[in-house]
């Protein structure tokens, strides 16, 4: 790590980022980085959670990918015994697009993350956590640990590959890095590289983390969620109200945000996961970004959302015109601005429903 963003350990008092099973559903596989990558070596866990069953042929199964400071924990309520709502629900589940009686959905936690998959809260080999000591890791990493996972539960090739945000980055690296392993791709609002105002931002918010690790990630997550929703949204709903406690409820919104995410996120996974997506780059080393992206082979499916600031529309255009046999562009529409591929979720459903017809 650069000294700018190398942070302390102080986690929150009341941090749920451990390598318990909040849910009751997790499981754990445990592998190393292969080489190349920023780390060959790394000794590692991915915790997952899946839905359904694989099939004789192994041809059923779908991966889903999360989004910065999501979780393995794409849907709650499934099954009796497992209420906790999760991040997708309402895209898993009996009659919906991925019905568990035909779908074996599999969702891992990110490597560098802190919901169970190693990152900065766990321990290295010399007994300590590895803390600021986490190696720089890449999406490329974070993908072939994902592709050791594969390999364990002997998935040769997904039906599908789903990801929004970071997810999407992960997404669209599987597809190029292992075409041969990804039958069809939908990427929501996610770019082939992160831009110079993607960085930008990021930068302030690592800087804010390396000031104080918990105050700081607070601050980070003011600014990033200004960047998760649009500007309309913002001064529909809140205006410019004040609140009998004095904070403009902007604010207030900004600060409850802020306090949610110290309760369930590492400040240092933060800094690591927010460095690899600075990092992101299909085409690195690969000629750019349309030779990257031309070789994909999956049937693809690239949606942006028309209220995005973070990721604008245009990023995902450029995806979709370079990925040889993509569909047109498809738009979600929605005031939430990035968060959308959060929030819309009948119309993510209807564009998995389409991919996997
Ligand atoms: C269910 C899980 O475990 S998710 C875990 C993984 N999480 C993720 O992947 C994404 C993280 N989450 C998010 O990014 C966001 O919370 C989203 C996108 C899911 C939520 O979007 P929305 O439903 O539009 O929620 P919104 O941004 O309006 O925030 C609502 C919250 O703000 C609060 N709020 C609204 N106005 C104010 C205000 N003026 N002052 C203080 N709080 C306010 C609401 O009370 C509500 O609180 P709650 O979430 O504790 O119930
Ligand atoms: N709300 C999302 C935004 C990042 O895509 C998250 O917290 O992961």
């Amino acid at each position: 790590m650069t000294p700018g963003t190398t942070v302390g350990k102080t986690p929150p008092a009341t941090g749920g980022w451990r390598e318990g099973d909040p849910h009751g559903r997790r499981r754990w596989f445990r592998g190393a980085l292969p080489d190349p990558g920023a780390s060959p070596g790394l000794p590692l866990s991915v915790a997952y959670e899946t839905w359904g069953e694989l099939n004789e042929d192994r041809s059923n199964a779908v991966l889903v990918l999360h989004a910065l400071t999501g979780d393995s924990h794409v849907a709650g309520g499934v099954e009796p015994g497992h209420p906790t709502p999760g991040w997708w629900d309402g895209l898993v589940g009996p009659g919906r697009a991925l019905d568990p009686e035909r779908w074996f959905v599999v969702a891992p936690n990110v490597l560098g993350g802190c919901q169970g998959t190693t990152g900065p809260w766990a321990t290295a080999p010399d007994g300590r956590p590895w803390g600021a000591r986490f190696p720089d890791i890449t999406v490329r990493d974070q993908v072939a640990a994902e592709a050791l996972l594969a390999d364990h539960l002997g998935i040769d090739a997904w039906a599908a590959v789903l990801g929004g945000s970071m997810g999407g980055m992960r997404a669209l690296e599987w597809a190029v890095s292992r075409p041969e392993r990804v039958r069809s791709l939908l990427v929501l609002a996610a770019p082939a590289a992160s831009s110079a105002e993607n960085i930008a931002l990021a930068s302030a918010q690592l800087h804010a983390i390396a000031l104080d690790p918990v105050r700081g990630l607070g601050v980070a997550r003011r600014i990033a969620h200004l960047s998760y929703r649009s500007e309309p949204e913002l001064d529909a709903r809140f205006g410019r109200e004040v609140q009998p406690d004095g904070r403009y409820a902007v604010e207030s919104y900004l600060d409850h945000h802020a306090e949610k995410l110290l309760r369930r996120f590492d400040p240092e996974s933060y800094v690591v996961l927010t460095r690899a997506m600075n990092g992101h780059d299909v085409g690195r080393d690969r000629g750019g970004v349309r030779a990257a992206l031309g070789r994909i082979t999956a049937r693809t499916i690239v949606a942006g959302i028309d209220s995005d600031r973070l990721y604008p529309l245009r990023a995902q255009a450029e995806v979709a015109a370079a990925v040889p046999g993509a569909d047109d562009l498809r738009v979600i529409h929605s005031p939430h601005g990035h968060d959308g591929f959060l929030i819309e979720v009948d119309q993510v459903a209807k564009l998995v429903e389409e991919l996997l017809t």
